[in-house]
């Protein structure tokens, strides 16, 4: 999926994992599709490639949990290395913050919808600062997007920082490969065990590091041995090492889909060939458009005076879709046929947590997914009161304009109960699933600061498992960044 735009009109769903979660009781009994990326590159290679850092004050908290190394001036000059800001920002990036160098191109939406550069007025309107590089400076406010994209084209931790790797003569990468345990000796991992073309295989080595994302990587220590260990003793595994906080802390970004349908043409669906042929004409000379991407512009807002940082996070989405749980098949979203926006919208730091628990001991078998979401009331709270925000900024010229109607909630969902229920039965996921083996200095957490597995020898975790707590906005970057510090620690 190297074109976004690729993902409306073919099927990739061989390139995923296929996962759904367990009915959740905090919304209605609703199961929703994990969607994860199998593939090299990871979710990374399927995702919206939002390009989004987090805020100073996110690795400041990490850092005060009592993570030495993880503090926003420690973090931030690994975001700086990683990116090389393309050509074309409106306002210049400030480098002393954004890089120019590294291997991953970060590019900002030019020549926009009219409908993206009317929701930008409107909400200044609303009274909602403009920020001109939310990666930059100032987080807070509204502002175009950044994607990691080269001339629309996807540039993945895969592509930036593994093929050009590939010429070396002590790396192989094996693909189609399925792990299926590490292998253990007196504490001490000393490989892993592999399934190709249904012959099994082990690999030896001297440092195991694992990233198989939030879901996999404690399926992993599970079917290992390491995990809650009266849980692996009724599943009839050996335990190897006793570790309850494997698996626990599930953390996503509950995400509501507020849309709007519009008089004017937006990038939803259209027969209309001239229409995509201009769209494909504009995607070759100039990298830009619905193509690349749909979602124009974000914003990180507050829901009220009150809150001391913007509590919640949306895109500004120029083609309107919503969740759609009677879609079994692989993406649990509906495309709204006709010109509409929507302004996707998730709590940036969920009080929610899940779990992550094995179904079978079979490593081929889907692990058992407890999202519980909404677990914590306050969560649908920021959401109902984010959903008053966006309707005022929608009330605003220009955008008012040229809107005809609100599709969700619905004009008739206003009071403060109809809007609660609103959120319960359409909640979905923003795929930002984390934290299911978090970095701690306490007894329950799976790694320590240096991101080592307490308690085995020979065992690093480098992926969005070890985050200890969400940060706000889109987190690929955060995971990027998770694996070059690594990187660096040991390459040290
Ligand atoms: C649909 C979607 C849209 C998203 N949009 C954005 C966005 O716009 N911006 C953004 O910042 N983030 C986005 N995200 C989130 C982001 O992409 C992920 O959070 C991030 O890629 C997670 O990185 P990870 O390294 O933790 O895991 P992953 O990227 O999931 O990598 C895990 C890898 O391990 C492999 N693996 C797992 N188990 C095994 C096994 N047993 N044997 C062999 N291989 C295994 C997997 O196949 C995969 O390749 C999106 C995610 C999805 C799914």
């Amino acid at each position: 999926m190297k074109p976004f735009g690729l993902s409306y009109y073919l099927d990739f769903s061989r390139f995923e994992w296929g996962y759904w979660s367990q009915s959740d009781s905090t919304r209605n009994m609703r199961t929703d599709h994990w969607r994860r990326g199998r593939v090299v590159g990871g979710s990374g290679s399927i995702n919206g490639m939002n390009y989004v850092r987090g805020t100073r004050a996110d690795y400041d908290r990490w850092a005060a949990m009592g993570n030495v190394g993880w503090s926003a001036d420690d973090v931030m000059p690994l975001f700086r290395d990683m990116e090389r800001c393309e050509p074309g920002y409106h306002s210049p990036p400030d480098y002393s913050i954004r890089g120019d160098s590294g291997p991953l191109p970060i590019r900002e939406v030019r020549h926009c919808h009219p409908l993206t550069n009317a929701f930008l007025e409107a909400a200044q309107a609303a009274g909602i600062p403009r920020t001109h590089d939310f990666n930059g400076a100032q987080q807070e406010g509204v502002g175009y997007g950044q994607f990691n994209q080269r001339r629309g084209m996807r540039v993945s931790s895969a592509d930036a920082w593994l093929k050009p790797a590939l010429q070396r003569k002590n790396l192989k990468l094996v693909t189609d490969a399925l792990v299926h345990k590490l292998l253990v000796k007196e504490g001490k991992v000393t490989g892993v065990t592999y399934e190709r073309d249904g012959v099994m295989h082990e690999a030896r080595a001297g440092r195991v590091i694992l990233c198989g994302g939030a879901i996999n990587t404690p399926q992993l220590l599970m079917l290992s041995g390491v995990g809650d260990g009266e849980e692996l003793q009724a599943r009839g595994i050996d335990v190897v090492l006793h570790q309850p906080g494997v698996g626990r802390n599930l953390m996503e970004h509950p995400l509501i889909r507020p849309s709007w349908r519009v008089k004017g043409p937006s990038y939803s669906p259209t027969s209309n060939w001239l229409r995509m042929a201009g769209f494909g004409a504009k995607f070759l000379l100039t990298g830009q458009g619905p193509l690349a991407t749909i979602t124009e512009a974000m914003g990180f807002l507050r829901t009220s005076p009150a809150e001391t940082v913007p509590d919640v996070h949306m895109l500004f989405s120029v083609a309107g879709a919503v969740n759609d749980d009677e879609l079994k098949f692989y993406k649990s979203l509906k495309v709204l046929p006709y010109p509409s926006f929507s302004m996707v919208l998730d709590k940036s730091y969920p009080l929610s947590r899940g779990t992550i628990r094995l179904a079978s001991t079979d490593p081929k078998a889907a692990p058992l997914i407890e999202p519980n979401l909404l677990g914590d009331s306050r969560d649908v709270e920021t959401l109902v009161k984010a959903i008053r925000l966006l309707r005022r900024i929608v009330s605003k010229s220009p955008l008012t304009d040229m809107v005809m109607e609100e599709v969700e909630p619905g004009p008739h969902v206003t009071s403060e109960a109809a809007l609660v229920e609103y959120v319960k039965a359409r909640a979905g996921l923003a795929y930002h699933a984390s934290g299911t083996c978090r970095m701690g200095v306490d007894e329950t957490a799976v790694v320590t600061p240096d991101l080592k597995v307490r308690g085995l020898e020979n065992l690093w975790i480098a992926d969005a498992s070890v985050m200890p707590d969400l940060i706000s906005g889109n987190i690929n970057a955060a995971c990027m960044m998770i694996g070059e510090k690594l990187g660096r620690q040991l390459r040290n």
